[in-house]
């Protein structure tokens, strides 16, 4: 197909050129402008044809049609079924906000389109820019460009109040996601139970000017795999992700700013793969895997928007690394609003017209009204939505006697902030009002977090119960309770032995009272008035060590630690309890770089 389009380049250029001009006489639709209100923008970005495609004799197939401000309009030519039949145009056309053409700068790009992200992520919004397309179309050129304008901006003082700018960047490659802040350390994506996604074990670096914050980004990108490709010299070969968070100290109560910058790895059609080696195969494998449950939940999130319909949406964000991160894009249960500005990146070559329709149709795609964030209203049994007044009001009654007092636990937290706050901190506090023990500030902190456990659940089983996200994706519900408190989602696979899971999947089918062993992780019913022993007022956790007398187990305590969402085992505080106490298997796995165990979703 190639080789007969090369062969009719002067034919092709010809109907395109007569196609121009019809066009030009005939009345333009203009297109819409992105609205300032809407919270996802598209833009199409039509690279210039390099000058080894021009030298090579390739001409465009792809336009900005003039004057319509968003209409990208494609010409292919196919190959006549009858020889003698006359070659003819076939022209499509799609419509995003903006077509960008190749004579286009970055700045107006950004001005149009990106620069509103920035004031919204610095109220404490979340802003996502990511651009995609196929290899060698534009996209790390248009990403690192506007990196530079948006540090720029984030530094020019015209931004009201003053913020803590904090940067970290990873790169995504298959299942494996690595710090480039930290010369490629391995790191994992996880979830936690409000549902924020988060780079276990990365940098987070503070950054002071714009030239700081360029320099992070010029060291991380130092790190970022590239390889000549036969369609990009310095093809990226995987997903780069720069997340700048902005903590706003005058107002530590109010949710962090996050603008998340992502430069994703380019599609690649099989003509272009011709060349590479194994290991570029797998590369490209897994490239188009992540890429592919990208268009699942573009898809998944349009049909959201048909949710009136009474269709239940399916979007399977929890799906790759990469998903889980841009989760709060798709997340039709997102309770933070989020702005978007997608960048489909386009190679105008007449070679490359199948590519760009692919990468059109999905930025057409993601123009659908946006999913709505929820309101999160005030719930007497969910921590997570109380703010200082209601948590304090809280802390006044249920923290037993003595009362903690509320004002030296909570001077300003809410309670989605008092949950996040670490449990040696938490219960430090609570031992600041007299007359408070240890072992009640610690079963205190084990009952507020059993209760937001708990919340957690019931949520979950409303939105299945609702047609909506169904626990975990389809996660073995029974076994891990639901998937808001099961945050996992590791990126390694971690060995059997760093797994709580019965490593001999036949015996899995087994009763669970059969296969009791040590290292295995359970929900337990703790005697009544039990004493020295942190019990939850929601699930306790316990993990078996070695079996006694009489059927009984010795075990150790497993509680929430301070990473929202991870467990710890405290191995010191041990107890020995009949088998009839275990009442269900609890599958964790140990996380290397944060150290804490999280449940399998
Ligand atoms: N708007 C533009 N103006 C001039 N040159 C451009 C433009 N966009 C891209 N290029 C050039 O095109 C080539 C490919 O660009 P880039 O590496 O950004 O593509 P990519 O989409 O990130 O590719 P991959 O997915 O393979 O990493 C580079 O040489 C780049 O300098």
């Amino acid at each position: 197909m190639e080789q007969f389009l090369v062969d009719n380049t002067a034919r092709y250029a010809d109907l395109v050129a007569a196609h121009a001009l019809k066009a030009q006489t005939a009345a333009l639709d203009a297109a819409p402008e992105a609205s300032p209100e809407s919270d996802i923008t598209i833009a199409a970005r039509l690279r210039p044809l390099l000058p080894d495609e021009v030298g090579a004799g390739q001409v465009a197939g792809v336009f900005a049609r003039p004057g319509a401000g968003g209409v990208a309009e494609l010409h292919e030519m196919r190959r006549p079924v009858r020889p003698t039949a006359p070659l003819a145009l076939s022209s499509s056309s799609y419509t995003v906000d903006r077509v960008f053409g190749p004579d286009s700068a970055t700045e107006d790009i950004y001005t149009r389109l990106v620069r509103p992200l920035v004031p919204w992520a610095w109220s404490g919004g979340m802003s996502t820019l990511f651009a995609y397309g196929q290899t060698g179309s534009g996209k790390t050129y248009t990403v690192s460009a506007l990196e530079c304008l948006i540090a720029h901006t984030l530094f020019s003082g015209d931004l009201d109040g003053a913020r803590d700018v904090y940067i970290s960047v990873i790169e995504l490659a298959g299942k494996s996601a690595f710090d480039l802040l930290q010369a490629r350390k391995p790191v994992s994506i996880l979830e936690d139970s409000f549902g924020s996604t988060h780079f276990a074990g990365a940098a987070d670096v503070r950054v002071q000017t714009g030239a700081e914050l360029l320099a992070q980004i010029e060291a991380a990108a130092a790190f970022r795999r590239t390889e000549p490709t036969l369609k990009n010299a310095t093809s990226s070969r995987s997903h780069a992700i720069c997340k700048i968070r902005l903590a706003n100290p005058a107002l530590p109560q109010a949710d962090e700013g996050v603008l998340y910058l992502v430069d994703l790895a380019g599609s690649e059609a099989a003509r272009d793969k011709s060349a590479h080696t194994a290991e570029r195969m797998k590369e490209a494998r897994d490239i188009n895997t992540s890429l592919s449950v990208l268009k699942d939940c573009i898809r998944g999130r349009a049909a959201v928007d048909l949710a009136g319909t009474g269709k239940p949406a399916y979007v399977p964000f929890r799906q790759t690394p990469l998903t889980r991160v841009l989760k709060h894009v798709f997340d039709p249960a997102a309770e933070r609003a989020c702005r978007t500005t997608v960048v489909a990146c386009i190679n105008p070559s007449f070679l490359d017209v199948g590519a760009s329709k692919s990468t059109l149709r999905y930025a057409a795609l993601l123009k659908g009204a946006p999913p709505k964030p929820q309101v999160v209203r005030y719930d007497p049994a969910r921590p997570s939505s109380w703010d200082n007044a209601q948590l304090r009001a809280w802390v006044a009654t249920g923290s037993g006697t003595p009362a903690v007092d509320a004002a030296l636990l909570a001077p300003t937290e809410t309670g989605k902030q008092l949950l996040s706050l670490p449990a040696p901190e938490f219960i430090t506090r609570c031992l600041k009002t007299p007359g408070v023990s240890t072992e009640q500030a610690v079963a205190f902190q084990s009952k507020f977090w059993g209760m937001h456990i708990d919340s957690a659940r019931s949520v979950a089983f409303k939105k299945g119960g609702s047609g909506r996200q169904t626990p975990a994706d389809g996660a073995d519900d029974s076994a891990n309770g639901d998937s808001v408190h099961a945050l996992t989602a590791h990126m390694d696979k971690l060995s059997q032995g760093l797994c709580s899971a019965e490593a001999d999947p036949a015996r899995r089918a087994e009763p669970f009272h059969t296969r009791l062993r040590p290292g295995m992780v359970v929900a337990w019913t703790p005697p009544e008035g039990v004493r020295g022993l942190p019990v939850l007022a929601g699930r306790n956790l316990a993990m078996l060590l070695a079996p006694g007398e009489d059927g009984a187990w010795t075990a150790a305590i497993v509680c929430p630690a301070v990473l929202p969402g991870a467990f710890e085992v405290f191995i010191w505080q041990q107890f020995s309890a009949a088998a009839d106490r275990f009442v269900a298997e609890v599958i964790l796995e140990y996380d290397v770089g944060s150290r804490y165990y999280y449940e399998t979703v």
